[in-house]
């Protein structure tokens, strides 16, 4: 047998630290943790300063990498100077062999040249960790299959990959040889569900085992939550009865096309008011979700076409605006709340969701896209998805993971989004998730849908809409006061167009 050379797998980091006062830990990190703090699972990012107890060091992440942090945004190093004294320290960070693991499985990727040497590293890692860990796993080859979930072989401990994790409070349960799971993601998870307020509305497109999903419903939202794979939705509906918020998220097992689609269809019979039916009763007509009802891929009626007379628009508008109003103060008061919280709290049951406040025809607040390889194909299912006369409250933001290479550019994928969307994204934020190769990298682009994108059956022209940025005259009468050009909010409240300045325009 080779003998093992445990340097090897030693992966020495060169970070920065902020040396604060220990009182100052939990403010600085709160600010910190929109992805500027050290984000590796299981390495804490507040550690003793060897130089004084009165004082910590909060490890910075890799993507930091000038002392005189220029590469924080403005707005939170100004909040950070507010906290404490700017003083920065070097800090070296050791990854020992033993550092890749999840539950009781420990998940390597042994590179090429230390393949001859894969069962003496199984074997030290299962020796050293036993009991903790029992099961020794390398991945083998590249994913190619389409639920993004990597072949593996056993090299040390029994052949059993279902395990159990924990994630800022949260437990799920998964098997490593059936769904997709990444530890390395838990920052970026957390990350985004604290954007999230109580009472939101969320579609998680590519919900996987529900690391999103989860802990937005734990944190009150209203979850609407979607996958391919069917043993990921298993998972998904056992991690959401193990976390007690089964009453809160709704599951589905299809095509993530299919699914938005049918969600925002708009049920015939009903009026809007109907929406005030209990969460745990509650579909969108035309899309059952599997905690109620088995529909395996996109088995569902089609319920659209003759269905848009003798709702009253109004009326429905203030109830929903309301109940959303109520629901958006108790969410200012929840998102202050840190992770220490949420772990208090993980063992009760999420009480008070009542009925959804609206349906997601009407309204939803945030869309999750985690498929980076090719969740940008996919945003062209929500050009004219929406529709205008239904909606209420702003529009959705939507954060659609993706990979960009070194060779490309924030600019070049903004571009690829709106042709897909066929509309201009005027607001939207890049942020940087991890780098998962020497010149790709993971991000989240995350921006609120444009208005053009929105449907308007009943105006009897072609929609052409324009933000208040792009509106030009177009020239056209078609209805608007003033002749030139309707140009209004809606065909109600339609007043002459100015061209640029004005709300919304379409000719
Ligand atoms: C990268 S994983 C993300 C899972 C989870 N959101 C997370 O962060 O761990 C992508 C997920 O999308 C699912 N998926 C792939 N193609 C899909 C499709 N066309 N429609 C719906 N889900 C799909 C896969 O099964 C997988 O669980």
């Amino acid at each position: 047998m080779e003998n093992l050379d445990e340097s090897k797998f030693e992966q020495r980091l060169q970070l920065w630290a902020l040396r604060i006062p220990r009182e100052l830990a939990s403010a600085v990190t709160r600010l910190l943790r929109s992805g500027y703090l050290l984000d590796k699972p299981r390495v804490k990012p507040v550690v003793e300063d060897p130089e004084s107890e009165k004082n910590r060091l909060v490890v910075l992440s890799e993507k930091i990498q000038n002392p005189d942090l220029s590469d924080i945004q403005e707005k939170v190093y100004a909040s950070l100077k507010q906290l404490c004294v700017i003083d920065i320290v070097p800090y070296t960070l050791t990854l020992g062999y033993s550092y890749w693991g999840a539950g009781h499985v420990a998940h390597l990727n042994i590179p090429d040249d230390l393949l001859p040497y894969k069962d003496v590293i199984a074997k030290v890692i299962y020796d050293k960790n036993y009991p903790r860990i029992q099961t020794v796993v390398n991945k083998v080859g590249t994913i190619t299959n389409e639920f993004r979930v990597p072949k593996f072989e056993i090299l040390a401990g029994k052949d059993d990959m279902a395990t159990e994790v924990k994630q800022y409070g949260a437990t799920f349960k998964l098997d490593y040889g059936l769904v997709y799971w990444n530890s390395r993601l838990e920052h970026e998870h957390i990350r985004l569900v604290s954007l999230f307020k109580k009472g939101d509305v969320i579609c998680d497109m590519f919900a996987g085992i529900g690391p999103f999903s989860i802990p937005a419903a734990q944190k009150g939202c209203i979850v609407y939550a979607n996958d391919l794979n069917p043993d990921s939705v298993r998972y998904l509906r056992t991690n959401a009865q193990i976390n007690k918020v089964d009453d809160f998220i709704f599951t589905y097992n299809m095509d993530a096309r299919v699914f938005i689609q049918n969600l925002l269809r708009v049920p015939c019979s009903e009026t809007k008011l109907e929406s005030s039916v209990s969460a745990a009763n509650y579909s969108s007509e035309g899309i059952l979700p599997i905690n109620e009802c088995s529909t395996e891929n996109g088995n569902h009626n089609d319920v659209q076409e003759s269905c848009q007379n003798g709702i009253n628009d109004t009326s429905m508008i203030s109830t929903t605006t309301k109940r959303r109003q109520e629901t958006s103060n108790e969410a200012d008061a929840c998102c202050q709340e840190d992770a220490s919280q949420t772990k208090k709290r993980n063992n009760k049951r999420v009480k008070g969701a009542g009925p959804p406040p609206v349906k997601p025809s009407e309204h939803f607040d945030h869309v999750v896209m985690n498929l980076p390889a090719s969740a940008l194909q996919f945003l062209d299912c929500f050009s004219g998805l929406i529709q205008k006369k239904y909606w209420t409250g702003s529009l959705p933001w939507i954060h659609c993971y993706c990979f960009i290479r070194s060779s490309e550019s924030e600019e070049l994928i903004l571009s690829e989004a709106e042709n897909k969307l066929n509309a201009k994204i005027t607001e939207s934020i890049f942020h940087r998730v991890r780098d998962v190769a020497p010149n790709k990298a993971m991000f989240c682009l995350s921006f609120r849908l444009p208005i053009e994108c929105l449907r308007d059956e009943n105006e009897g022209h072609s929609e052409n809409w324009r933000s208040s940025s792009t509106a030009q005259p177009c020239g056209r009468n078609c209805g608007g006061e003033g002749g030139a050009c309707c140009c209004a909010v809606s065909t109600a409240t339609a007043t002459a167009c100015a061209g640029t300045g004005c709300c919304w325009c379409w000719c």
